[in-house]
C-alpha cells in the first residue's frame, strides 16, 4: 500500500520535478470521495489503484514552471475501519479533513481524526473542510470553532455544486509543497537518516559478503 516505494518510478513516468502526498480524513459519507472526484474531473488521470479500502489518484499540475505530481489518497468505509493504518499517514505532506455540515457527529469526530493525524504527522498542514453547504446555505453563518481553536485554515465547500473545491485542493497542494521544501519536522529528519543508514548498511554488508566468500579458500 506504500506508494512511496514507487516514487522514483512515478517521477520518471510523469516526468515531474517533485511529488507530494495528500491524504483525506473524516467520517464515512462526509463526501471525501466526491470532493476529490469533483476536483480531479479535469486533470483526472486514468491511473487509479483501487482496493476495497484505498483509492490512490494521481494528478499532475504545473506551479511556477515545475511539474508537480500529486498523490491523493482516499479511503472508504472508515466507520468499519475506525482508525487508519499507519501507512496511510506515512510520508504524507498535507491533510484535507472533512465533515458534513448536516451531521453534527461528523464535526465532533474531527477531534478524534485530528488527534490520530498528529500522532503520526505532528506538523503537516491540515485544512478543515465543511462540506455539503448546498443543502442549506444558512450553515455558512454558523461558526465552527474547531479550526480556529487549532489554528487551521477553514473552508465552506460543496462537492455537489463545486463551491470552493478547486480552492481547497490548490491550497492543499501549495501547502504540501511548502511543507516538503521547508520541513524541519523531527520525524521526517529521522526517517531520512534511517533511509540513508539503511543504504549504507546494505553497501557495507555486500562488501562483507564479498570478502567472506574469499575466506574459506584461505582457511
Ligand atoms: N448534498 C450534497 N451531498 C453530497 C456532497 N458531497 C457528497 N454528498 C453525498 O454524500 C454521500 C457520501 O459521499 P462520499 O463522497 O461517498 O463520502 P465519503 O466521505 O467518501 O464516504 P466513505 O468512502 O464511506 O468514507 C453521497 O451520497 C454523496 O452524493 C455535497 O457537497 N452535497
Ligand atoms: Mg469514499
Amino acid at each position: 500500500m506504500d506508494a512511496g516505494g514507487n516514487s522514483d518510478l512515478d517521477l520518471d513516468k510523469y516526468d515531474s520535478d517533485e511529488q507530494v502526498k495528500i491524504i483525506c480524513l473524516g467520517d464515512s459519507a462526509v463526501g471525501k470521495s466526491k470532493l476529490m472526484e469533483r476536483f480531479l474531473m479535469d486533470g483526472y488521470r486514468p491511473q487509479q489503484l483501487s482496493t476495497y479500502a484505498l483509492t490512490l489518484y494521481k494528478y499532475t499540475t504545473t506551479i511556477n514552471g515545475q511539474t508537480i505530481l500529486v498523490d491523493f489518497w482516499d479511503t472508504a468505509g472508515q466507520e468499519r475501519f475506525r482508525s487508519m493504518h499507519p501507512s496511510y499517514y506515512h510520508k504524507s505532506h498535507a491533510c484535507v479533513m472533512v465533515f458534513d455540515v448536516q451531521r453534527k457527529i461528523t464535526y465532533k469526530n474531527l477531534t478524534v481524526w485530528y488527534k490520530e493525524l498528529r500522532e503520526y504527522r505532528p506538523e503537516i498542514p491540515c485544512l478543515v473542510v465543511a462540506n455539503k453547504i448546498d443543502a442549506d446555505m444558512k450553515v455558512t453563518q454558523k461558526s465552527f470553532n474547531f479550526a480556529k481553536k487549532q489554528g487551521l485554515p477553514f473552508y465552506f465547500v460543496s462537492a455537489a455544486d463545486g463551491t470552493n473545491v478547486v480552492k481547497v485542493f490548490k491550497d492543499a497542494i501549495q501547502m504540501a509543497l511548502s511543507y516538503k521544501r521547508n520541513s524541519s519536522d523531527f520525524m521526517d529528519e529521522v526517517m531520512r537518516e534511517l533511509e540513508n543508514f539503511d543504504l549504507e548498511n546494505k553497501e557495507e554488508s555486500s562488501d562483507k559478503e564479498e570478502t567472506q566468500e574469499e575466506k574459506p579458500s584461505s582457511a
